[in-house]
């Protein structure tokens, strides 16, 4: 399992540390020594491990009993998340905020707090070997502390000393000095083998390869399964199941896009970004604050993953020969909050006088799409706010190109999502199965002749793609699917991204590095 937490929040930081000693706590907490320096890296992890298996002489009740605020930042993330079905992307900015973090311990918040997430199944696996009852009858505060604990040792470059005696001052200052003494016998339990020591322990005797993957990469086994079925389906070698999995635990690298005829990425690339590889138009950056760079914060460039982008390009460049009407083309997005494909192809369409609907049911998502269409011109787009299953009855073989971004359980973008993985279930493709068809057929419905739909998911799972796209066209005729692999091919960058041939594409993390984006592309000839 990768220890990198990585963050699309943007921290990180160029400046030179700006403490030094301590236990491995953030700067603005008082009482740091001065010599021995442990500074956290522009990253946010902490380095020079000198006497890194030392463990302070001091009874857990006489160490600090200060909660180290980046630590303490994870902490209260990771209890929301469990507590209150919290979203860590959306809770871990406010509470670095309210913490006044700078950027180094946001980068270290962050990374601590996404990689207890992400690790959460191999750490329990590690813990339960270390603790002497069942964890469900641990505290779950507790738990929670020790998982954080558990990545510093095991996944990051955190003297064990500093993880033991800042994880046991977390625990006095906010869960209280009686759990204090368990999570440092625990811990120090866990300092008896490293990462891969432990994995090869906890393997021992399994022959099992999906529960084996399961524990090393920490994804539940089900998703295993189906990412593994996934990879077959889509022609591909069952053996790349481990570099998928392992990519799901590296932090994505932020992706931008300049939106055609508004922005261009060179002050970007000025500040560092690199060119995208994938999507024309884009560009990586992994310097930082992406919100200071001239362009997001009028929306003009748009922090968006290359696979979003390339599908929303390849159902803009659909060649519709075969359109009855001469007018401008009717655009229709179906699904779209919150409006990152919508404004990309809102931007593209411009110079084709298209005018785009962009339907969401959900009133503060379809407020967010109205501000992601801010910088186009304002009777060049509609925001409807309604249900899109009923878009078709209502407005029949009326648009020329349809996307259907569908809800679904996001099993593309767990990287981006650290706590999901845990929270989906095999029975969210049972109640999503429907949606997906009923949206699917309205947005059938509601193509024009000649028109094309795009049907995209963030989720290479069979359940929610081929499958929804096979039943919605076998009891209709008029119908041809179109090549979506080769469509992809035709808008991106080098022309061959190997997303497969035949009727739908399939993008992936360890391949491409976007999220594992879906399409196919389903043409109404009648
Ligand atoms: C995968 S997201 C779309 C992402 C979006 N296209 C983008 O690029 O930013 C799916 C969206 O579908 C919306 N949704 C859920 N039920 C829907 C329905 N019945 N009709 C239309 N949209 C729906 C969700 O609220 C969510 O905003």
């Amino acid at each position: 399992m990768s220890g990198t937490g990585g963050t699309n929040s943007g921290s990180g930081g160029n400046g030179p540390s700006r403490r030094s000693g301590g236990t491995g706590g953030s700067g603005n907490q008082a009482g740091r020594g001065q010599g021995g320096a442990r500074r956290r890296n522009e990253q946010g992890r902490e380095r020079n491990r000198g006497g890194d298996r030392q463990f302070s002489s001091a009874a857990p009740s006489q160490r600090t009993r200060r909660a180290d605020p980046a630590r303490l930042v994870a902490f209260e993330v990771l209890r929301a998340v469990a507590a209150e079905d919290a979203y860590a992307n959306l809770v871990l900015p406010a509470s670095i905020r309210k913490h006044a973090l700078d950027r180094r311990d946001a980068g270290f918040a962050t990374e601590l707090t996404y990689g207890a997430l992400r690790g959460q199944g191999t750490y329990d696996a590690v813990l339960a070997r270390c603790v002497d009852r069942p964890l469900g009858q641990l505290d779950p505060a507790v738990l929670d502390a020790l998982r954080i604990g558990v990545h510093q040792l095991l996944a990051m470059r955190v003297p064990a000393h500093a993880a033991l005696d800042q994880t046991v001052g977390l625990v006095r200052a906010v869960i209280g000095a009686g759990p204090s003494s368990l999570v440092n016998a625990v811990l120090r339990k866990v300092t008896a083998h490293d990462l891969e020591g432990w994995i090869a322990e906890l393997v021992d005797g399994m022959t099992d390869a999906t529960a084996i993957a399961a524990l090393r990469h920490s994804h539940p086994e089900w998703i295993v399964r189906a990412l593994r079925q996934a990879l077959v389906a889509h022609g591909r070698d069952v053996a790349e199941i481990d570099a998928l999995l392992a990519a799901d635990n590296a932090a994505p690298v932020v992706h931008l896009v300049a939106l055609p005829g508004l922005a261009t990425l060179d002050d970007a690339l000025a500040e560092g970004a690199e060119p995208g590889r994938l999507a024309p138009g884009s560009a990586y950056y992994s310097g930082g604050d992406v919100s200071r760079l001239p362009g997001v914060s009028t929306g003009t460039i748009r922090v968006q993953d290359s696979g979003s982008q390339l599908v929303a390009r390849a159902l803009a460049a659909v060649d519709l020969g075969d359109r009855r009407s001469d007018g401008p083309e009717q655009w229709l997005d179906l699904c779209a909050g919150p409006g990152g494909k919508t404004a990309l192809l809102s931007a593209i369409g411009q110079d084709r006088g298209v005018h785009l609907t962009a339907n969401e049911p959900v009133p503060h998502r379809a407020q967010l799409v109205r501000q992601a269409l801010r910088p186009l011109p304002a009777d060049s787009w509609t925001v409807r706010v309604g249900d899109g299953r009923d878009v078709g009855r209502e407005q029949p073989e009326s648009y020329d190109r349809v996307l259907v971004d569908a809800p679904c359980t996001g099993l593309g973008a767990l990287r981006r999502r650290p706590e999901s993985r845990w929270r989906r279930q095999p029975s969210d493709l049972v109640s999503l199965a429907p949606l997906q068809r009923e949206l699917l057929a309205s947005a059938l419905d509601a193509v024009a002749p000649g028109g094309v739909v795009a049907y995209v998911t963030c989720s290479p799972h069979h359940a929610e793609t081929e499958a929804v796209v096979d039943d919605s066209l076998r009891r209709r005729t008029g119908f041809e699917r179109l090549d979506a692999g080769a469509a992809l091919d035709a808008v991106s960058v080098g022309g061959a991204l190997d997303a497969g041939h035949g009727s739908s594409a399939q993008l992936w993390p360890h391949v491409h590095g976007t999220d594992a984006m879906y399409l196919a592309l389903i043409r109404r000839t009648l």
